[in-house]
């Protein structure tokens, strides 16, 4: 596409809006780093605003007394607007964005009419209401646009992991787009899409990068920068392991593969859509926006210094077959098939003459699901508790540094991955490794 200016997209996650001087912080930002070029703005809920709104969801769900936590996130987003001088939207809802009112009075309204069932359907029905909120105190604060990315970014009803519909999303966003953003920094949400008839869909928890990538395919964005709380990406993650480094420039191959492992500062599916129109990605403190940050993008470079990256709450389910016979394709199929089903997703698996394991995130609900399938035909145990590490790029001193004292369940190697499962430490809190 031709803009008069090149189209950078900024997407802002919810540390670096989590309350009025973070945001001040994002308007500095976006006025010193983004006035060169059109600009698109995605922005998530603020701090830990759906985590907030989940426990909401859940309480109402279960029959429970939700009104405090409820409360708590509308005087919250009030006090927030209060404080940078935002009113939160026209009065009219035809003529512009909603009212902050507006839409605190939605949430409440879905929250009084559940419905018994269709718990995902709904859960996206009234998590979306984190980005709506934030999108509409940064738009006000920035003085820019906002844009309801619903009816634009189509999935299909995939609750709670819409995929996306790319022809017709595209279509839509190069209808809409270029009009609004020739006009100025347009806002829209992280994390939220809609389907052919008009519901809300949400992408995936921490799906937020995801839809700046979405955008930037659709829009031929010339860069995405993604503003987080640290340098760039390092080489684990700074909360959990000590010493890290921060890799300067790293190819989409590596993101993709750190991504998927875990490192979570950069949802897994955010890579692809990018790699494939060769669009950049840059990740950038929002606390040093001056500073280099990470370039991610089309590269050739060394091997990287070892990441370690660390999944925890994991849970190993071994099968054995119930006759002692052969684990087989057959009796692998219908494994695959019933993990596929309860939407468990396998991070490692192995397997020998008679049984097969697989490490995957622990969800009692699931778990339970899946044992009731496959009860009948294996023989199933399972350990919870557990912690899955993967170090890229190993070498010997990594290793050791993990292992040394550790009762490994499961390990696993190839020439530059080594991976191993183990108990999570006992009340032990955080720490350094
Ligand atoms: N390899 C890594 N490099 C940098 N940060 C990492 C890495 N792995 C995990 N993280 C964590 O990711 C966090 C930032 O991501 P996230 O919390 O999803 O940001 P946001 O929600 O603001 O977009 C950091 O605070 C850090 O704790
Ligand atoms: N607010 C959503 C989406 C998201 O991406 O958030 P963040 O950018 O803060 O990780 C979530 O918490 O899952």
């Amino acid at each position: 596409m031709q803009y008069p200016l090149p189209l950078r997209i900024f997407k802002f996650g919810g540390a670096s809006v989590k309350d009025a001087a973070a945001i001040r912080n994002l308007v500095r930002i976006v006025q010193e780093h983004g006035s060169s070029s059109q600009l698109l703005i995605v922005v998530s809920a603020m701090g830990k605003t759906t985590n907030a709104l989940e426990e909401v969801y859940q309480l109402a769900q279960a029959g429970q007394d939700y009104s405090e936590p409820l409360a708590a996130i509308c005087d919250f987003h009030q006090r927030v607007a209060q404080e940078l001088a935002v009113t939160g939207g026209a009065d009219d809802p035809l003529e512009g964005p909603p009212t902050l009112t507006n839409l605190l009075e939605q949430v409440q309204d879905k929250l009084s009419t559940l419905t018994a069932g269709e718990f995902d359907k709904q859960y996206d029905q009234i998590v979306s209401f984190g980005e709506l909120l934030a999108t509409l105190i940064v738009a006000q604060a920035l003085g820019a646009h906002w844009l309801d990315c619903r009816p634009l970014l189509r999935t299909d009803h995939t609750w709670r992991e819409g995929r996306v519909d790319w022809p017709t999303t595209e279509r839509n966003l190069r209808a809409t787009l270029p009009e609004a953003l020739s006009r100025g920094p347009v806002v829209t949400q992280g994390f939220l899409g809609g389907t052919a008839s008009g519901y809300t869909t949400t992408l995936g928890r921490e799906g937020s990068d995801y839809t700046a990538a979405i955008f930037a395919y659709c829009l031929g964005a010339e860069s995405v920068t993604i503003w987080k709380d640290v340098a760039g990406l390092l080489n684990a993650d700074p909360k959990i392991f000590a010493d890290t480094v921060r890799y300067p420039e790293v190819s989409y191959q590596e993101t993709i593969e750190m991504a998927y492992y875990g490192a979570s500062v950069i949802h897994p599916k955010t890579i692809k859509p990018l790699a494939v129109r060769r669009i950049p990605l840059l990740v950038k403190s929002f606390l040093d926006p001056a500073a280099e940050g990470t370039r991610i993008h089309d590269c050739r470079h060394g091997l990287l210094a070892p990441a370690f990256i660390r999944k925890t709450s994991q849970c190993l389910i071994s099968f054995e077959s119930k006759d002692l016979t052969f684990i087989s394709e057959e009796n692998l199929e219908v494994i695959f098939g019933a993990l596929a089903h309860v939407r468990l997703k396998i991070h490692l698996m192995q397997n020998s003459a008679i049984s097969f394991s697989v490490c995957t995130d622990f969800s009692a609900y699931r778990l339970e699901k899946l044992l009731e399938t496959l009860r009948g035909q294996f023989t199933i145990h399972y350990n919870t508790g557990l912690e899955l590490y993967t170090i890229k790029n190993y070498d010997a001193a990594s290793i050791r540094r993990l292992t040394e004292g550790q009762e490994l369940l499961l390990e696993q190697r190839t020439r530059q991955t080594f991976q191993f499962v183990c108990r999570a430490p006992e009340n032990v809190p955080d720490r350094l490794l």
